[in-house]
């Protein structure tokens, strides 16, 4: 764990057991602040699991996990990573209130002003495409307007690590092009963002590396440039 102090997040080994079943046992795994990540893996491997104990959402057996150079515990879940941490759902929960005030409840959560709450809203509905939406009741939205108003909703919490669970999956067509083409700017905001996905578009990205989840074990894979050709980046 020597390279530990450029790490947003360090975990010396994360274990998941259902049962009898061993899901994963993974030997570290490290994700560098501001970096991209796709998590990849057959369907059932635990890729959404992973990011679910990452989230502080499920247990595992963990050993070892640094966070921004600080010793942390991933259970039970502190708040230094319950406020640098988000995780957004596949399929989105969402208050059956409007899409402005879903947007806005964590922030306003977190005790900041009324006007700092009402300006960053609209700044991120704008961000996202949604301010047309703003008074819309989340339940009447699309899935593409869901994950889009989600995406909304994390990002005024300015994670330091951002998980997203199949943020493209089962949208098609111009909607899951604009929950893409939002991805890249989450990036550039400099938090770290890891996705798992099986969409060629996501893995595709520029500078996104590649984690693959098989047979229990965490892969480092080469990440591609564009005009670079590959480098390895297997730690
Ligand atoms: N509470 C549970 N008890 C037993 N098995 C479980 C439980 N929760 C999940 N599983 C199993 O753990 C495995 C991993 O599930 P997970 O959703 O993490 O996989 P995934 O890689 O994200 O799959 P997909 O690509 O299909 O979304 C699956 O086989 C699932 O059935």
């Amino acid at each position: 764990m020597s390279q530990e102090t450029h790490a947003l997040l360090a975990v010396r080994r994360i274990a998941k057991r259902h049962g009898e079943r061993l899901l994963f046992d993974i030997d570290g795994l490290r994700l560098d602040a501001a970096s991209a990540y796709v998590l990849t893996g057959a369907n059932g491997v635990g890729k959404s699991t992973l990011l679910r104990v990452l989230a502080g959402l499920e247990t595992a057996q963990v050993e070892g996990a640094v966070f921004e150079g600080k010793p942390v515990t991933l259970h039970p879940y502190p708040a230094l990573l319950r406020r640098a941490v988000v995780y957004v759902h596949q399929h989105p929960i969402m208050f059956s209130t409007s899409v402005a005030q879903n947007i806005a409840y964590g922030l306003a959560a977190r005790g900041e002003s009324k006007a700092r709450v009402a300006r960053i809203v609209e700044e991120a509905m704008d961000w996202a495409g949604v301010a047309y939406l703003r008074d819309t009741d989340p339940s009447r939205l699309s899935g593409g307007e869901k994950q889009r108003v989600a995406l909304a909703r994390a990002r005024v919490l300015q994670p330091r690590l951002l998980l997203l669970d199949e943020p493209t999956a089962n949208l098609d067509g111009a909607a899951r092009e604009q929950v893409i083409a939002l991805i890249p700017t989450l990036i550039d905001q400099g938090c770290t963002v890891v996705m798992a996905c099986h969409d060629r578009d996501l893995i595709g990205l520029p500078g996104v590396r590649r984690l693959k989840l098989r047979d229990g074990h965490l892969e480092y894979r080469p990440v591609k440039h564009e005009s670079q050709g590959e480098h390895d980046e297997t730690p």
